[in-house]
């Protein structure tokens, strides 16, 4: 896969293949200013491992692991399913830190930008080492808040393996549907951690059956809860038939007893095991040959006879192969549960041996990561995470060649690998690997910086930005020269806004936040148009005939056809010129100057004079299509958001009808306890502040999500609503 094209070796001379996720620069800034050959030990942070005071001690073999023993994994979920906290017990418990830290007092390790502790909540990724039982853990905490999907998604294509963390009150979530489904394109063997079964509500059954419907996966549970809400006390080990009972008086988790379940003391418990145990093995045997013909072979009397380790294996078999997910419990905030999760993460997932990469490739100076800390490494084998510094001209997303030869090699062995169809005919695409997908922004709004003078201070800090977070479009306005900022969501904005203000010590002003709109025909036209220039003594002279058309593509990239008569001897150049302008005039569409979405354009006849600037060509193909565009039947196209709300039921009709009035359509109700979940369309530019909102209507008690679904048309009526309230018509 594309994807695995990231394994590297250092030297001090080549830097072949290596994908780049940008860092937050003012936190490489300051640990770079930190870094010495030792790591400063800060808040409660243990000895990394193998550090013994300020010695390295044989860094060697502390940086670099038999990649066996190497698991690079995520942790994922909707926001607030506790992956914070989960990471912060990890991290405890492997000796990392000797405190544990709160996401509520805003003491944790990984979310250290100021924003993320303020807030509560995961913006940034953060990658920490630790080791857990002889094996080496390179972790990354991704964001759950929808805002932020592009941080996940750049993070999972370097993963091997991901813990996925639920709020066993809620089971599967909108986000976690759009994780898991990143998840299933990166190919991403999983476990599933149930967290907050302390938590009133909490169901084990009901978040599995969640797991099985909603992300159509099948769970294979290891573990059973051992009382649920406030009665939860510890887990089972279905695998092992063993009972997880943590000690109350304990309050940092760490004692915990581990006894096999006995007819004699837990009749019950181990009857009910022992059925959980043998569905197990039913469930894997059906999923894995190897394991059916030995289950069948040799044990198909007694289950109770095969050995735990076999069935580890086969468990690790599918869980390698995507076609189950082993399922854990437990809660990280009570400190119960998570040194099994650690367990089954060095059982079940992959070394990056595994994942099939086959790359080996150079960097010159490398970075091993902790958190907000770094240590300089002189060497690191494949199969880990680290960081490089000193790249001026990198996005995240990007990949580092050392030539471009060897980057044509790479992309043609991945394409073949990949089964990809089409072949990429231009170079610069193929040299690209497996860039992330970047999400369309659906808000806007003009910055402006203190003063004048402040404007390229401003630039360079939105500059720095956006290589960091391509999601984040920065943009001129042409009419007022102002610049304007292209978001994700409000809070994303907001967080841009603070981080300007923290990082770059600019204190900007934001313009009102608009809703980012498209617009689209309903007819097709055709135009005709001539540039006649003549520029010193030189004449440009073009002439080009050409129609535009609508089609259904939901995307804002126009197809793209020729006549026999044009595409006959044209010439590559000019080509690319034609397609520049008809770019370049779809993205400001004749109503409001949003991009236009869903046409085609056909270019009947071209006739170009000889010695024609391809600026020129550009510049007439652009012009006709805006005049063909403004001929058209047009219709504005607003965002619609799917919306989730979790709502007790007293607020149930509140919400309901506060919705109807945002132009809500209403997909289903569905009971999950005490809540009722509504699930819905609405307009984004009828949601905005909505969490202030719905904070009021139901004094605090629900919850929301959003998401993307597709761009619609508006009705007639709030079309003209619109246009007239931006002094336009149609
Ligand atoms: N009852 C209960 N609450 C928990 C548990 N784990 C986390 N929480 C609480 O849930 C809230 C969210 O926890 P976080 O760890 O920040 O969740 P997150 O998934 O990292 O959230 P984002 O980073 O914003 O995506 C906090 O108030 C935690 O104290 C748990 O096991 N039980």
């Amino acid at each position: 896969m594309l994807s695995n094209l990231r394994k590297f070796v250092v030297s001090h001379k080549k830097i072949p293949i290596l994908h780049v996720n940008n860092m937050c620069c003012s936190k490489m800034r300051s640990s770079l200013q930190r870094l010495k050959p030792h790591v400063p030990l800060g808040r409660n942070y243990s000895s990394l491992p193998g550090l013994i005071g300020n010695d390295i001690k044989s860094l060697h073999s502390v940086i670099n692991p038999p990649i066996t023993k190497i698991r690079n994994i995520g942790i994922m979920a909707h926001i607030d399913a506790g992956k914070t906290t989960t990471t912060e017990r990890i991290l405890y418990y492997s000796g990392y830190t000797r405190s544990l830290g709160d996401v509520d007092d805003g003491d944790t390790v990984t979310d250290f930008m100021a924003q993320e502790r303020e807030r509560g909540i995961t913006i940034q990724s953060a990658a920490v080492t630790f080791d857990w039982k002889g094996y080496r853990v390179n972790l990354i905490d991704t964001p759950g808040h929808v805002d932020f999907t592009l941080e996940v998604e750049r993070c999972l294509r370097v993963l091997d393996g991901a813990v996925a963390v639920f709020d066993a009150s809620a089971g599967v979530e909108a986000q976690t549907l759009t994780v898991w489904r990143q998840a299933d394109k990166h190919k991403i063997p999983r476990i599933c951690f149930l967290n907050k079964m302390d938590k009133t509500g909490a169901s084990f059954k009901y978040a599995v059956e969640s797991i099985r419907e909603k992300l159509k996966a099948k769970p294979l549970l290891l573990q059973l809860p051992l009382g649920e809400g406030k009665a939860f006390k510890g887990v089972v080990d279905v695998v092992n038939k063993e009972k997880l009972l943590w000690n109350p008086n304990s309050d940092d988790g760490k004692d915990f007893v581990r006894n096999p379940l006995l007819e004699m003391s837990d009749p019950e418990l181990l009857k009910e095991t022992t059925e959980a145990r043998n569905a197990l093995i039913e469930q894997v045997a059906d999923l894995d040959d190897e394991f059916a013909d030995l289950v069948l072979g040799e044990f198909s009397e007694n289950f109770d006879l095969l050995p735990a380790e076999k069935l580890q294996t086969a468990i690790r078999r599918v869980t390698l192969a995507q076609t189950a997910v082993p399922v854990l419990c437990g809660s990280a905030l009570k400190n119960k549960g998570v040194q099994p999760l650690l367990d089954a993460v060095t059982v079940y997932l992959p070394s990056p041996e595994e994942r099939n990469y086959e790359f080996l490739e150079r960097i010159s100076r490398l970075l091993l990561p902790f958190a907000d800390q770094h240590i300089e490494i002189p060497s690191l084998t494949a199969g880990n995470i680290a960081l490089t510094v000193g790249l001026k001209h990198t996005a995240t997303g990007d990949t580092i060649a050392s030539s471009k030869s060897s980057a044509l090699a790479a992309a043609r062995r991945a394409e073949t690998e990949g089964g990809k169809k089409h072949r990429r005919n231009n170079e610069a695409e193929r040299l690209l690997l497996a860039g992330v997908e970047i999400p369309e922004p659906v808000f806007f709004c003009t910055i402006e910086p203190p003063s004048v003078a402040k404007q390229p201070d401003l630039d360079y800090a939105l500059k720095c930005l956006q290589r960091e977070d391509p999601s984040l479009k920065v943009k001129l306005d042409a009419d007022s020269g102002q610049t304007v900022l292209c978001g994700m969501g409000e809070l994303h904005i907001e967080i841009i806004h603070d981080r300007i203000k923290r990082e770059y010590g600019l204190e900007t002003y934001l313009g009102p936040l608009q809703v980012a709109y498209r617009e689209t025909i309903l007819n097709a036209v055709r135009a005709t148009d001539t540039l006649d220039r003549t520029l010193g003594d030189k004449r440009h002279l073009v002439t080009v005939e050409l129609e535009v058309k609508p089609v259904e593509t939901a995307s804002v990239m126009p197809v793209i056809e020729y006549a026999g008569s044009v595409s006959e001897d044209l010439p590559t150049a000019s080509q690319e010129a034609i397609e520049n302008g008809i770019h370049s005039a779809c993205l400001q569409g004749p109503l409001l100057g949003s991009p236009v979405q869903d046409v085609a354009v056909a270019v009947h006849s071209l006739i170009i004079h000889p010695g024609t600037s391809t600026t020129m060509i550009s510049a007439c193909v652009s012009r006709c299509i805006q005049k063909a565009l403004k001929k058209a039947d047009k219709q504005v196209l607003e965002p619609l958001m799917k919306l989730e709300v979790t709502v007790t039921r007293d607020y149930l009709s509140l919400v309901l009808a506060d919705l109807a009035q945002r132009r809500g359509t209403i997909q289903e109700i569905q009971t999950r306890q005490e809540n009722k979940i509504i699930t819905g369309f609405v307009p984004l530019a009828e949601i905005m502040g909505y969490s202030t909102v719905l904070r009021t209507l139901t004094s605090g008690s629900a919850t929301f999500a959003l998401e993307l679904s597709n761009y619609e048309a508006m009705n007639p009526q709030d079309q003209t609503v619109l246009l007239g309230r931006s002094g336009l018509t149609q």
